[in-house]
């Protein structure tokens, strides 16, 4: 958990703090880093669609403007999440994590999908509320399971074609409604490489904010048959020997997590911590 930031409700209409500005997955960045004095920027006009109180960093308010397009500002330049979260600074990451959800949220809950009224921020929680017709929106979660399967030194690993050359993964996707999470993991398993599974065990969890992701992570023995990737999904997957693994996935990430604790528990290293 980060000391440094901490999620809190705070009240945009008071004046001071500091400001992190967001728009489809990037930040805004100068030589002082990603937080800029909030009554500073606000002088600049940006295209603002959305300001929210996030919470404190260092002890310091933080806000949020979520802008309609990447606006320019004068000796700063937008930088992905990505980079940020492959940066030294991970709780500047949970931050913009969170920020990311919240203004992804708010951006996408101006209006009401059921009447089309314009939505209200709630005053004393984190939601959307139309007064219109009384729907509210709360921040948007997406259970997905992730789960690193096993058959004894042999690591069952895969890549899709989004992912940077050379790199496989543990197999991931998201929950459906009406399933378990333990349902979900023995289909996306089935579906991605055709094989099956014994009963998984659930190992950690980790926020993840690409978009708005709850990973739920698990650990399962093979049980039988053999590797088949699902077209388009799948680029290709394979059994992997723990002393020969192919690239993996960012230190950041719960499947790089589960990969590292395997190996650990397997050769008799300490374990790793899970970041976030
Ligand atoms: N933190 C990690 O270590 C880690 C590693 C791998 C994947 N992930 C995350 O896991 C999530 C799911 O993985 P995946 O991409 O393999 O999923 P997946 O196998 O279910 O396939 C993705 C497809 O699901 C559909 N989809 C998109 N959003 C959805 C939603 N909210 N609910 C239902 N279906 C949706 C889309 O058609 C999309 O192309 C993604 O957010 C991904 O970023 C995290
Ligand atoms: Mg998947
Ligand atoms: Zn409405």
């Amino acid at each position: 958990m980060s000391l440094r930031w901490q999620a809190a409700l705070l009240d945009p209409s008071l004046p001071g703090g500091w400001v992190v500005v967001h728009c489809r997955q990037q930040f805004l960045l100068d030589d002082n880093g990603a937080l800029f004095p909030r009554d500073w920027l606000k002088r600049l006009e940006l295209p603002v669609l959305s300001e929210q109180g996030l919470g404190h960093f260092d002890g310091q308010p933080v806000f949020l403007f979520e802008l309609e397009f990447p606006a320019d500002v004068p000796g700063a330049r937008w930088q992905g999440l990505r980079q940020f979260m492959q940066g030294d600074d991970r709780d500047l990451f949970q931050l913009l994590g969170y920020a990311t959800q919240i203004g992804t949220w708010a951006s996408q809950h101006r209006f009401c999908g059921s009447c089309g009224s314009p939505m209200q921020a709630r005053v004393g929680e984190r939601a959307m509320y139309c007064p219109a017709c009384g729907v509210q929106h709360y921040p948007r979660l997406s259970p997905s399971m992730i789960v690193l399967v096993t058959r004894g030194d042999e690591l069952l690993l895969a890549r899709s074609p989004r992912f940077a050359p050379g790199v496989y993964s543990t197999l991931a996707g998201y929950v459906e409604p009406g399933e378990s999470v333990e349902k979900c993991v023995a289909r996306e398993v089935r579906e991605e490489v055709g094989v099956s599974i014994h009963a998984p065990q659930y190992v950690a969890s980790q926020g993840w904010p690409f978009p708005h992701s709850l990973m739920l992570g698990f650990h399962a023995e093979y049980a039988g048959g053999e590797i088949v990737p699902q077209p388009e999904e799948i680029e290709d997957a394979r059994w992997f020997p723990i002393d020969n693994l192919p690239a993996l996935p960012a230190r950041q990430s719960i499947a790089r997590y589960l990969i590292e604790l395997y190996l650990a528990r397997r050769l008799g290293r300490p374990e790793p911590v899970l970041p976030g």
